[in-house]
């Protein structure tokens, strides 16, 4: 598993703050179970998911982020971005981003699986709330507008198992992230696949 971790703007700066005024909009989040979308206790947070229409900031933001991946990140090939808030004891238990099963709701955008994963942190906290990669065995502090990167697939298309990771539990404070998913399709000619299991 590889992964980079970037600054997005610098840390005082608030470009991304006009994300925070998605909290209107915020509702109890979901997970993929089966071929539903549900909420479960092993994800307590509330999330959000806006268009690039809702703000220009959104526009600026995906055109960054193509340019630190290097990937296309426009619909079907990425997933309007997802902001997500965690209140005192909010978390999310392990998990892939990726789907795992043939039927997940994942591919109803008909682009593939998640091949990576964009996550910024909007918020700092006081205490607890870091990301924790449990077989990588490191965790990464919620540090506002850092930005973290990593590949879900192997250049196969199988999932890699080392990016089982958590969101741990907020002790103190409120912490706020956003999530850019993108897909396998419209990556061909940037990732090019490979068979080896290794890549
Ligand atoms: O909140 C975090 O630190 C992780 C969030 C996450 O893994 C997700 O939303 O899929
Ligand atoms: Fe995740």
């Amino acid at each position: 598993m590889s992964m980079a971790m970037t600054e997005l703007f610098p840390p005082h700066h608030n470009h991304l703050d006009v994300l925070l005024c998605s909290s209107h909009q915020l509702q109890r989040s979901v997970v993929a179970s089966g071929e539903k979308q549900l909420p479960v206790e092993y994800r307590i947070s509330k999330s959000a998911w806006l268009k690039d229409t809702v703000d220009p900031m959104l526009v600026a933001l995906d055109h960054r982020i193509a340019a630190l991946t290097g990937l296309d990140v426009q619909p079907p090939y990425a997933e309007y971005l997802q902001v997500v808030n965690y209140g005192i004891g909010g978390h999310y238990e392990p998990h892939f981003d990726h789907a795992t099963s043939p039927t997940s709701p994942l591919y109803r955008m008909k682009s593939g699986n998640r091949v990576a994963t964009f996550m910024i942190y909007l918020s700092s906290v006081e205490a607890g709330g870091a990301t924790a990669f449990i077989y990588a065995n490191f965790s990464v502090p919620v540090v506002k507008n850092a930005a973290l990167f990593w590949w879900n697939l192997h250049k196969s298309g199988e999932g890699d198992g080392d990016t089982l990771h958590a969101g741990c539990p907020v002790l103190v404070g409120d912490k706020w992230v956003a999530n850019k998913w993108i897909h396998e399709y419209g990556q061909e000619f940037r990732r090019p696949c490979s068979s080896s299991p290794k890549d």
